[in-house]
């Protein structure tokens, strides 16, 4: 059987430049990973794919997931939920795919209580008036959203203290050369390499 694959959780503000580094990663094939798409109440904005973005979902059947055990974690963010389904997530991991979460902050929590192996990188932005300038730059959200937001990235900023990495978000070329190193070292950390040295000779 394949090694298991890295649970990379991404993680931090709103607008600070999570998926836009994600996609940076894809488009220039830094290195192979598979996205886990969340499953979200919130209406789709202009551009995003139900089922590669986000599976968009009425309030009911969010709940439901949650009254059946479908998610690894799920967290109500400004309005509206949003959860990570768990089995596609497994699925990817036993067949010894790399597995990218992009999620909020209590999310990242609670996935470290379930998965602590898992590598949680907190992307930071340089500051909080670029953060704002991003959001609004972005134009996705109303004033109030991003105020919300921006109140909510206040108090995220301050758990980063429980995440393994921290990269700062200043040009997205770096972002995404401190995030591959990253990934390269956790490949070859000793505990990785035992422990799929220990499965080895499970399996033997
Ligand atoms: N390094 C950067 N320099 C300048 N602008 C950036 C940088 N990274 C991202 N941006 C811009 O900031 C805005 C927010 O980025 P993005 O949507 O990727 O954030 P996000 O963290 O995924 O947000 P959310 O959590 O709300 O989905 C976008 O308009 C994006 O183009
Ligand atoms: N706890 C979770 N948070 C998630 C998940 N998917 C996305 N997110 C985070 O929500 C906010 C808002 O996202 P947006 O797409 O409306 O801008 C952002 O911080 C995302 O990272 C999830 O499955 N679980």
């Amino acid at each position: 059987m394949a090694n298991k694959g890295l649970l990379l959780v991404l993680s931090g503000p709103s607008g600070v430049g999570k998926g836009t580094v994600k996609s940076a990663i894809v488009k220039n094939k830094v290195f192979p990973f598979e996205y886990s798409v969340s499953m979200t109440t919130r209406k789709p904005r202009p551009g995003e794919v139900n089922g590669k973005d986000y599976y968009f979902v009425t309030e009911k059947r969010f709940k439901e997931a949650i009254n059946q055990g479908e998610l690894l974690e799920y967290n109500r963010y400004v309005k509206h939920y949003y959860g990570t389904p768990v089995a596609p997530v497994k699925k990817m991991l036993d067949a010894g795919n790399d597995v990218l979460l992009e999620i909020d902050v209590n999310g990242a929590r609670k996935v470290r209580g379930k998965m602590p192996d898992g590598v949680f990188i907190f992307l930071t932005p340089p500051d909080l008036h670029t953060l704002h300038l991003r959001l609004e730059h972005r134009r996705t959200e109303s004033e109030d959203v991003i105020m919300g937001r921006i109140r909510q990235a206040r108090k995220e900023i301050l758990v980063m203290q429980d995440y393994d990495y921290a990269v700062v978000n200043d040009t997205v070329a770096n972002a995404v050369d401190h995030i591959k190193a990253i990934v390269d070292a956790e490949h070859v950390s000793v505990k990785r390499v035992i422990d799929n040295y220990r499965k080895m000779v499970r399996e033997d």
